[in-house]
């Protein structure tokens, strides 16, 4: 469920009108709601804390999906702990208030100051991807007088998402260490001064809704534990990853309920029952993707022959989903629409000099015209995070809407900081 919905003939985030909003801050912003954050966050966790061995489950809120500011305070009000892929998201983990024994670092390519950093900040856990960083981590670790705690990424071979691009845990995937070798890698991380190993983590993919690819995923991970521990090492924790998948096609009123989280708690409670360890968990579209819309104004109507363009003034800048992996997201007229209002079929683009600034082609929607708004659905996952500022164009700013109340967590970007003057070559001066 979201808290978007139609109030008094216009669109609101919970109890702000979008268009407030459009007027107050500009277009396009991101929208994102506190209540949305909240109830999701909340499910998940419940769900999996019920279905966890005695109750040990911590979940890891995994900030590429989602890193403003306002959303990452939302989340550690909650207790949240954050999942973080480098330096920057660490530092604003720590910025935002989260407690550094609730930071976990993964990410294949973590650099020797990346780790040095999170050592010294004391982070709960590194997410050891391959034997080299094994290595570097011991000696940054112990450089420090530090014995880091990790866990092994192991790649079990399993695959899924909702994309190609998406899907990280097949062995043509570059994530993780591969399942035959952790044994050897448990032993040898024994003799480092620097790590100290608790356990596994495993993530297969992005944008999965299907129970089924976890399942087979974590019983070989489950298997996996009772053999290293079969081999005397110490297995205390079990990082099961993020990827649960939302809706994007969503009816107007939708209710996706908690039917798939508690779906996912069932297996992950069947799955992993008896077993001595505490479960993480890293969701990240899931807490956010329906808690955030981008809202965007028709900027021209540019009807041809063959196709109606509406020109918005968001662009694939400001979200890249729709030309990077062909996804798909509702669009809702801010104005409320009766529902036999007649629709014509466009080709929603942004200003971008790519005709892969294209949101959708040939899409029913009731008529719009110049200056009318509309929101991009389902895009608080992976949308702000991903912006550019590619053709020159600003970051957008983004806002945090909680009740009748809406906060602008993040302004939009100067052109001062866009263009950099100072940073000229000196012999330009
Ligand atoms: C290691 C890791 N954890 C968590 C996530 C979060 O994934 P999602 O947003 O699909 O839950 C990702 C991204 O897929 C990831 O790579
Ligand atoms: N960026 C992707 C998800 C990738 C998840 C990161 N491991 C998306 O927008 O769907």
């Amino acid at each position: 469920m979201h808290h978007f919905a139609y109030r008094d003939g216009s669109l609101h985030a919970e109890g702000v009108d979008l268009k407030r909003i459009a007027a107050e801050v500009g277009t396009p912003v991101y929208v994102y709601s506190t209540a949305t954050i909240e109830r999701h966050y909340k499910l998940f966790e419940t769900a999996v804390k019920q279905a966890a061995p005695a109750g040990k489950a911590h979940v890891f809120y995994a900030m590429k999906a989602n890193g403003n500011l306002g959303v990452l305070k939302t989340l550690g009000a909650l207790g949240a702990g954050i999942d973080t892929v480098s330096e920057g998201e660490v530092r604003k983990a720590l910025a935002a208030g989260i407690p550094a024994d609730k930071i976990v670092f993964s990410g294949v390519g973590k650099s020797e100051q990346e780790l040095r950093f999170a050592v010294e900040a004391g982070i709960y856990q590194v997410n050891i991807e391959s034997e080299s960083e094994l290595d570097l981590l011991s000696r940054v670790a112990a450089s420090l007088g530090r014995r880091q705690e990790a866990v092994f990424r192991v790649n079990p071979d399993i695959g899924a998402g909702g994309h190609a691009k998406i899907t990280t845990g097949s062995s043509e995937n570059k994530f993780g260490v591969s399942f035959e070798e952790v044994g050897r890698l448990y032993a040898r991380a024994a003799n480092l001064p620097g790590v100290r190993i608790m356990g596994l983590a495993v993530h297969i993919g992005s944008q999965i809704r299907e129970i089924d690819a976890f399942e087979a995923a974590y019983a070989k991970m489950v298997a996996l534990v009772g053999a290293l521990k079969g081999e005397g090492h110490r297995v205390e924790r079990l990082d099961l990853g993020g990827g649960l998948g939302i809706p994007y096609d969503i009816p107007k009123a939708f209710d996706y309920g908690p039917s798939l989280i508690e779906a996912y708690a069932q297996m992950v409670g069947r799955v992993t029952k008896g077993l001595d360890v505490e479960l993480g968990f890293e969701p990240g579209r899931l807490i956010v993707g329906n808690a955030g819309i981008l809202l965007t104004r028709v900027l021209h109507l540019n009807p041809r022959p063959t196709r109606q363009f509406l020109v918005v003034d968001a662009a694939m800048n400001d979200l890249v989903r729709p030309a990077m992996y062909e996804a798909y997201h509702e669009i809702w007229p801010v104005d409320e629409r009766p529902a036999d209002a007649p629709e014509v079929a466009y080709d929603v683009v942004g200003p971008i000099c790519e005709s892969g600034d294209t949101f959708t082609t040939g899409r029913a929607l009731p008529p719009l015209g110049q200056g009318d708004l509309v929101a991009f659905m389902t895009a608080g996952a992976y949308g702000a995070s991903m912006s550019s500022t590619y053709n020159q164009r600003l970051l957008v700013a983004e806002v945090l809407v909680k009740g009748d109340q809406y906060a602008v967590t993040r302004p939009r970007q100067s052109y001062e900081e866009l263009i950099g003057l100072d940073r000229a070559p000196v012999w330009f001066a």
